[in-house]
């Protein structure tokens, strides 16, 4: 428990900043860039592909270009109609796959209905996983075989959490709140990892209010405004709020918007010891990550160990 957050008298929880986290795991990631380049001239390379003009990908994807930029990998994007065929898109990642200037090749979610996400995913190199979807990296992550592609906001997840409470998480008790693949599933799996007593809760658990009030460390992955409330909340407990709802917020003019979690952060706030806010927990996290797999990739392609980065 060496960095434990205090919480104040007044039981507020601290709020746990993943924008100065992931501004120090970037910190880290550029200074082990250089030290490749410096060493092999090899520069990461990163490429992320966009099928359709859904407002929100962009704008996630416009992020993960600009981090790539600034830690002066290289960075390609390709940007797809809609009605891009499956035929197109495998075509696209066999040609990544080839290409030795990409490490890592990101496919942005969801895709249209005409392109199956499993055949794609499974098209995509294992090494070059950044996102860690392939059944390869799933089941090295599940058996701990081999050097995993870990998928990045699970992973921005578990340095929040060594970050908050210290780098031993044995024994507590961790409910998930969500299954997908995408996060709950593995999340779950890193916590198990770390010894944690691990539920996965979802949409059919009985009563899942007193499951989550069981959690030292809850971990909340539904995709549903605010649905986690604050008398689920086991006082002391850590919350990490991975949703992000972009709901209507009429109170700042017309047409506007506002992101939200998956956790009503005030209630739970007055309870937990600390909690991630949305925007500036999870998400910037997420960037980051997607970075640092990018490096393993380039370190592992040249049979170098992966760097320490959380
Ligand atoms: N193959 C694939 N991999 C992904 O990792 C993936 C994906 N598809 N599809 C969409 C989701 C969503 N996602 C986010 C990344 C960053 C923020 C993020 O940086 N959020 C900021 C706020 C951003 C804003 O204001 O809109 C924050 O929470 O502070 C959010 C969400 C990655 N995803």
């Amino acid at each position: 428990m060496a960095n434990a957050p205090s919480s104040s008298a007044s039981g507020i929880a601290a709020t746990i900043d993943g924008r100065a986290v992931s501004a120090r795991v970037i910190e880290r990631i550029a200074f082990e860039t250089r030290r490749l380049t410096d060493e092999t001239g090899v520069v990461p390379g990163l490429a992320v592909v966009l099928v359709g003009d859904d407002p929100a990908s962009q704008v996630y994807v416009g992020a993960k270009g600009r981090k790539a930029d600034e830690l002066g990998f290289v960075s390609v994007q390709h940007t797809l109609p809609a009605d891009t065929s499956e035929e197109a898109m495998l075509r696209l990642v066999g040609e990544l796959n080839d290409d030795p200037a990409i490490h890592g090749i990101l496919v942005q979610l969801p895709l249209p209905a005409q392109i199956d996400k499993n055949r794609v995913i499974e098209a995509i190199r294992p090494e070059k996983d950044v996102d860690g979807f392939h059944p390869i990296n799933v089941g090295r992550l599940a058996s701990g075989a081999g050097e995993a592609m870990v998928p990045c906001t699970p992973a921005g997840c578990m340095i929040l959490l060594r970050d908050t409470l210290g780098d031993d998480l044995g024994g507590l008790e961790a409910v998930v709140v969500g299954r997908s693949n995408l996060v709950g599933k593995p999340v779950a799996q890193l916590l198990l990892n770390e010894n944690c007593t691990v539920t996965i809760a979802h949409s059919r658990t009985r009563d899942l209010p007193a499951v989550v009030r069981r959690a030292d460390i809850v971990v909340a992955a539904v995709g549903r405004q605010e649905m986690v409330r604050g008398d689920w909340i086991k006082p002391g407990a850590t919350v990490i709020d991975v949703g992000v709802n972009r709901i209507p917020a009429p109170e700042k003019g017309e047409g506007k918007t506002r992101l939200v979690g998956d956790v009503a952060f005030a209630e739970a706030a007055a309870v937990a010891s600390a909690i991630t806010p949305v925007p500036g927990g999870v998400g910037p996290m997420t960037i980051a990550l997607l970075m640092a797999n990018t490096l393993k990739a380039a370190c592992l392609s040249l049979g170098r160990p992966s760097p320490k980065l959380g």
